[in-house]
């Protein structure tokens, strides 16, 4: 059951367990079409993907890949949240920003209105649904909105900007099918939805470390209103919960059964107890005034989109690296974690949604490493000349985790498919892309 935790970065392989792989022979030929090269993992010309844009019409072809393991697809077709994954890559690693002009003699920046979106299934009405994403704007909810909205779904994004950013989903402000409003969930809302997924929280260490009592206010009453209004109006309520619920866990791996090791008075309690109460609020509303809930337990998620500055490990590495600085341990670096890639997570939340498990599901890739292995394979990707540092551990820093996630397998029918090598590389193409464009 206990797998070993990677010590040799050199061990992790891209082992084929991704079925993604799919052959497009669409080709259209437009003369005056702008062409947007997209590229996935190695640069090599056989494994260009081109796609052809005009007038909001997007005519798209890709390239049949040499390498039978390359994911070209995310998604599960049981929900139709299936989307070739260049459309995605699209909005988050174009080539050139397209929506933004860096000058870079007068560190100007110019904005240009986006001619045209990317194209969105249509869906007859009764498929349709008004989904409300409580945090949008911030790393995951941007992902999830980018599928939901490619999906033909109605989304409305309501985010308070405390680590959310407008950019993340300014590819879709003025789209029919999608709302932006500023809004912080500690306030109470009202507006008729199907679903609500309910992320809206700061997320890293420093940030929801950074005012403790707005981090608890907005999981607790961020979750009643949001329970709230879910119930006035009938939606299905799912909950971002984290693996933080289990603190610094003296079970492992992690199972849903595992009631968790939590100081509820150290430095990170107003999260860890904050989700925990967030839990506390859900199953309640689901007893007493039969909510329709899922709740997801989300461990260490990482990719394009998250800050630059947000304080997390795979983040803090990757800049650190580009930056040709030490990278920074905390501790001794042997405190262990699984590292799961966004649109893993993406798939996951979109099937517990459309699932009948109402019971708690880990998230993760239940692949572990110590975080000095972490630094090295970052440092192999990036730069091999850094130095590998270490600094004082954080207090109560969970020493090991590690997600079961035989529920999820069972109920969904999901499993992981990013290899860390692959993530952590397209992660760092967006972080090497954004400090090109001079936007960090
Ligand atoms: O620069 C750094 C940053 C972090 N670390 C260490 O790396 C490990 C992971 O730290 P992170 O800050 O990325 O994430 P943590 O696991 O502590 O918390 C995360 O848990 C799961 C999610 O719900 C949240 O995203 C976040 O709270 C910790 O042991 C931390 O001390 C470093 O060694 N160096």
């Amino acid at each position: 059951m206990d797998t070993p935790v990677r010590q040799n970065p050199d061990s992790v392989e891209t082992n084929g367990s991704h079925n993604n792989t799919t052959s497009q022979n669409h080709v259209s030929e437009i003369a005056d079409a702008t062409m947007i090269s997209l590229v996935n993992g190695s640069e090599s010309p056989e494994d260009t993907e081109r796609i052809h844009w005009e007038s909001g019409r997007r005519l798209w072809r890709t390239v049949e890949k040499t390498n039978a393991n390359t994911i070209t697809v995310v998604g599960h077709e049981c929900v139709k949240s299936v989307v070739p994954l260049d459309l995605l890559r699209y909005l988050y690693l174009p080539r050139h920003p397209h929506d933004r002009y860096f000058d870079t003699e007068t560190r100007t920046l110019s904005y240009i209105r986006s001619r045209s979106f990317l194209p969105v299934k249509s869906l007859p009405p009764g498929q349709r649904k008004r989904i409300l994403v409580t945090g949008g704007a911030g790393f995951v909810g941007s992902h999830l909105v980018d599928r939901l909205m490619l999906m033909g779904q109605e989304v409305i994004v309501i985010d308070n900007y405390f680590t959310g950013r407008k950019s993340n989903i300014a590819h879709w402000i003025g789209h029919p099918n999608f709302e932006l409003i500023r809004h912080d969930v500690v306030d109470p809302f009202l507006i008729e939805v199907d679903q609500i997924y309910h992320l809206a929280c700061p997320a890293s260490p420093p940030h929801y470390q950074h005012n403790p009592i707005k981090t608890v206010k907005t999981s607790v009453m961020g979750t009643i209103n949001m329970l709230g209004l879910a119930k006035r109006v009938k939606a299905r309520f799912l909950l971002a919960s984290t693996s933080e619920i289990y603190g610094d866990p003296e079970v492992h791996p992690q199972t849903e059964t595992y009631w968790g090791n939590v100081n509820p008075i150290g430095p990170r309690a107003c999260y860890d107890e904050g989700k925990r109460v967030a839990e506390t609020l859900t199953y309640a509303y689901r007893h007493q005034d039969h909510v329709n809930v899922r709740v997801a337990r989300i461990f260490n998620t990482y990719g394009p989109r998250m800050n630059e500055n947000d304080g997390r490990v795979v983040s803090n590495f990757i800049m650190q690296a580009l930056r040709g600085e030490e990278l920074t341990i905390y501790g001794d670096g042997s405190q262990t974690r699984s590292f799961q890639y966004i649109h893993d997570l993406v798939d996951a939340l979109i099937l517990l949604m459309n699932n009948d498990c109402d019971e708690p599901v880990n998230l993760g890739n239940p692949d572990e490493y110590t975080i000095r292995s972490l630094a090295e394979l970052v440092r192999d990707e990036v730069n091999p000349d850094c130095k590998i540092t270490t600094l004082k551990a954080t207090i109560d820093d969970p020493k090991r985790r590690k997600p079961d996630i035989s529920r999820a397998e069972d109920k969904l029918g999901w499993k992981p498919t990013w290899p860390v090598r692959q993530g952590i590389q397209e992660t760092v193409q967006y972080f090497r892309r954004q400090m090109e464009a001079g936007l960090i």
